[in-house]
């Protein structure tokens, strides 16, 4: 008997292009069509609130609660997210089962040549507490502008002239088929955000048989640097309105974690890097921050 199993996902084209990218990497490794996959789009409140800082609403959670609730209902079996928009503490009964092969890691420009190229005093839309940051420590002059909505209202916002840059990831670009647009800024001048580029899986935890059916499309490397990644967010105790940048890269018997903690109006940074065995070994990292950290930056992370 045919079997149907329902991948939840937001609605917006980027989510959307991303639930095809995991239907179709389970499709080629379980030898279509052993099960059919249903893509079951889910409004979130995320999608909903525009026109304020994320930070304010209520978090990262606007975009996972109602996918949440789905997988918890029965509505769905599992769930796709960009790893990026996944708060760090997840419900008990959730677990993320597997992770596609990271993308492009770096941010990218649009609007100027460089971060130097843009021009004195300008604009730059972004909603980001991270970028926001790191382009007022690179260029104290910018103003930033909350830009938010999905890339291509961000791109529009652009050409009416609102900023005269703004930053994006190239992984999300790269996916809805822009690969043609901005610069990519080198993760030596900025740190990409804490799993960008990674695209996740969560499934019920009880509910074994699929997630060793998703567990074989798992990029093993990417898990552990996302994890990694998100180990350090945990002991920093950061929410997703503390500006923090973290990257581990698989190097030889684990992996090179390089992170970065700033206060908001860029004024302070503290960047530190470890060769790191385990994803639970970036906790040693992040306490290092935090006792480099000033008083005054230290009180942005409750860890
Ligand atoms: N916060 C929105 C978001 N979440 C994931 C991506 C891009 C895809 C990725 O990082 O995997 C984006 C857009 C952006 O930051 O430009």
């Amino acid at each position: 008997m045919e079997r149907i199993l329902r991948l939840g996902t937001r609605g917006s084209p980027l989510a959307l292009t991303q639930a095809h990218m995991v239907k179709r990497a389970l499709e080629a490794a379980h030898g279509w069509p052993d099960t059919v996959i249903e893509i079951v789009p889910v409004k979130t409140s995320g999608d909903r609130i525009q026109d304020r800082p994320l930070a304010e609403v209520g978090g990262k959670a606007l975009w996972t609660k109602e996918l949440d609730l789905a997988l918890d209902d029965r509505r769905i079996d599992f769930a796709v997210h960009s790893m990026k928009d996944v708060e760090t503490i997840r419900p008990a009964e959730i677990v993320i089962a597997a992770m596609l092969p990271r993308a492009d890691v770096r941010d990218r420009l649009i609007g100027a040549e460089s971060i130097d190229a843009i021009r004195k005093d300008g604009r730059v839309g972004t909603s980001s507490p991270r970028r926001s940051a790191q382009l007022r420590r690179l260029r104290p002059d910018l103003e930033i502008v909350l830009f938010r909505g999905n890339v291509d209202t961000r791109l529009s916002r652009l050409n009416l002239g609102e900023a005269d840059a703004t930053l994006l990831a190239a992984a999300g670009l790269d996916r809805l088929g822009r690969a043609d647009v901005g610069v990519p800024i080198p993760i030596e001048t900025m740190l990409p955000a804490p799993a960008q580029g990674a695209v996740g899986i969560e499934a019920r935890r009880d509910d074994f048989e699929v997630r060793e059916w998703l567990a074989a499309i798992d990029d093993a490397a990417t898990s552990a640097s996302v994890h990694a990644e998100r180990a350090l967010l945990a002991r920093l105790g950061a929410d997703c309105g503390s500006p923090v940048a973290a990257l581990a890269i698989p190097a030889e018997s684990g992996m090179r974690l390089q992170a970065q903690i700033l206060s908001p109006d860029g004024s302070e940074s503290v960047e530190d890097a470890a060769l790191i065995g385990t994803p639970e070994d970036a906790t040693t990292l992040a306490a290092a921050l935090l006792e480099r950290a000033s008083a005054t930056l230290r009180a942005h992370f409750s860890g």
